[in-house]
């Protein structure tokens, strides 16, 4: 049952799309609105008709081919300019074209900004949002304001703009949300502002609030860092709508993370702030969004982050073999996301147990297994593998303590060359360097010499091992190397410097990461490039062949 009146307010499309880099075409508003809806958001803002013609276009395909369970649309525009009047503004009546239930404007309550941005008298300021919101009600409308610069205003000139909320509440808006748009305020202080303002106008906490009266709302930006922090406290003040986007997108820093506030007031606060049961389903969606948009997930994102419920230090994973509850603040599975202990220097036994169950080893009771492998990890560490970022060498690893690695080839050597190709100028920069790389290994019975090419050393060398594996593992050739990152970790030793190569790898369903160490990149990369493969065929359920 979702708590009585909540709303949960989505602007990814709108201000989210203000972000720096962010270009939503139509088609990737209509991919986002139908995730938002089945995270259960109340209400999804699709941008400003009338002033982005993209924004125009999607509230015209949006009609006819979004099918929402859980939120409506709204229009985000502007109260009527200066001098006009709402009916004859064209940016007024292209909210009304959009045809959404919802419309929601932007309205200066800083007397600043009516008498500095918009050169008008305070009067007039007032009188712009209450036409506009009249006129929209009359056009059968709900009225979301928002009152732009609320917090600064009011710290400015408090009677201004409670005289703006008056204005849009006296006109018929349903909401009016009372924004940070400069992201400057703390909590404490919108604790103060909102308890005022609900002082002086009589407001209940919208939580007391009878069905229909007015609601006060927050849009929180994140330029303090207190997004999250400030709209938790205007909910605790009487503020009875939030505002966001998923993951945090917006202008500047940001807005507030939407799943985030709600995942705090589901699990912390016990209210119900969602349509049906999408906080569970935040992770998948979170990152669904992430994709579209084209912004890599960060991984330290709270609740929904792929690190948000990772475990390092071995002292957390002895407590959590008890109960997980002791290193977590909620369950994981509550936003979709999963607990993934981490193997590195900093394991205990109880790490390398935990980490042993998630990849579907029984390890409990094998004490001398697990201090071997604690030890082996340790030491490896030390000289530069880091198995928290490669858990396919880590499988491997453990799988020789076991002694269930696959033998799928042996390596007898390898080489690679790198010479320049003179080109036709006398410029002596004109070389081009080109790398060949030779293999011998035994695979399926048989020796196998290989050779390759490639635009450097480890390209060809990865050439070569793939032209002398593909016979007998054809499999091979729907292995490809999507990343592959370079650390020298020991910088000041120059060019004599330990390299770590991590490499990861996609068969077109999923990846996995392999870790490679060596005195040089070569060397690190074959390492690493090694592991990949023999990981690759074994998940594939490869049945080695004699390496011969
Ligand atoms: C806080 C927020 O993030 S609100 C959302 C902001 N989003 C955007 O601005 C994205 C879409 N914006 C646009 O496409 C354009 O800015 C438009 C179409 C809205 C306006 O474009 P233009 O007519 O070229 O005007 P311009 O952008 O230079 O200035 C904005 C005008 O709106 C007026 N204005 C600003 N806020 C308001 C408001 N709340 N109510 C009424 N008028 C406003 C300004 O006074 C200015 O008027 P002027 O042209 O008479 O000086
Ligand atoms: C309305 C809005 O986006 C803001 O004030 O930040």
């Amino acid at each position: 049952m979702a708590t009585a009146g909540f709303h949960v307010y989505d602007t990814t499309l709108r201000d989210g799309a203000q972000q720096e880099g962010m270009n939503l075409s139509v088609a990737d508003k209509l991919a986002i609105a139908p995730l938002l809806d089945e995270l259960g958001v109340g209400f999804i803002e699709g941008g400003w008709p009338g002033a982005v013609p993209k924004d125009t276009e999607f509230f015209r395909r949006a009609a006819k081919e979004l099918e929402l369970k859980h939120s409506v649309l709204a229009a985000f525009g502007a109260t009527r300019r200066a001098g006009a009047r709402a009916w004859d503004d064209p940016q007024v009546r292209a909210l009304v074209d959009a045809e959404t239930p919802v419309v929601t404007l932007v309205a200066k309550s800083d007397v600043r900004h009516v008498e500095r941005a918009l050169r008008t008298t305070p009067d007039e300021g007032l009188a712009m949002i209450a036409d506009t919101v009249a006129f929209l009600v009359g056009e059968g409308r709900r009225v979301v304001v928002d009152a732009e610069h609320f917090f600064d205003g009011y710290r400015y000139d408090a009677a201004f703009t409670r005289a703006a909320v008056e204005a849009a509440f006296g006109a018929g808006a349903e909401v009016v949300t009372l924004c940070d748009t400069n992201g400057g305020m703390l909590p404490h202080w919108v604790t103060d502002v909102v308890g005022e303002l609900r002082g002086a106008l009589a407001l209940e906490h919208g939580r007391d609030a009878p069905a229909g009266a007015p609601i006060l709302g927050m849009h929180a930006h994140n330029d303090s860092g207190c997004a999250v922090a400030n709209t938790l406290a205007a909910v605790e003040a009487g503020c009875w709508h939030v505002q966001g986007t998923v993951n945090g997108y917006g202008e500047r820093t940001g807005n507030v993370d939407l799943v985030t506030v709600v995942a705090n007031l589901e699990l912390k606060d016990g209210l119900r702030t969602l349509a049906g049961d999408g906080l569970a389903e935040s992770t998948r969606i979170a990152h669904a969004v992430a994709e579209i948009t084209n912004i890599s997930p960060y991984g330290r994102q709270p609740y929904v982050g792929a690190s948000a419920f990772a475990h390092k230090a071995g002292l957390h994973a002895s407590a959590i073999k008890v109960d997980p509850d002791l290193y977590q603040h909620i369950d994981p599975t509550a936003v979709g996301n999963d607990m993934r202990m981490l193997v590195s220097d900093m394991a205990g036994r109880a790490s390398i147990e935990l980490k042993g169950r998630e990849l579907g080893f029984d390890l409990s009771g094998q004490g001398e297994l697990l201090s071997r492998v604690t030890a082996r990890v340790k030491d490896a560490e030390a000289q530069g593998y880091t198995y928290d970022a490669a858990d396919a060498s880590f499988e491997l690893l453990l799988r020789e303590e076991l002694g269930e690695r696959p033998a799928f080839f042996r390596v007898e050597s390898w080489r690679t060359i790198v010479e320049t190709v003179a080109g036709g100028s006398a410029d002596r920069h004109d070389a081009e360097a080109v790398a060949e790389a030779t293999v011998k290994l035994h695979a399926g019975g048989e020796r196998v010499v290989a050779t390759g090419e490639g635009n450097g050393p480890v390209n060809a060398l990865d050439q070569a091992l793939r032209h002398a594996l593909t016979r007998v593992y054809p499999q091979i050739g729907g292995f490809e190397l999507i990343d592959f990152k370079v650390r020298i970790l020991d910088a000041q030793h120059g060019t004599d410097a330990t390299t770590r190569v991590l490499v990861e790898t996609s068969d077109g369903q999923g990846s996995w990461s392999t870790v490679g160490v060596g005195p040089n990149i070569i060397e690190a990369a074959w390492e690493s490039l090694i592991d990949a493969y023999v990981f690759g065929l074994l998940h594939a359920g490869v049945e080695p062949q004699t390496a011969g």
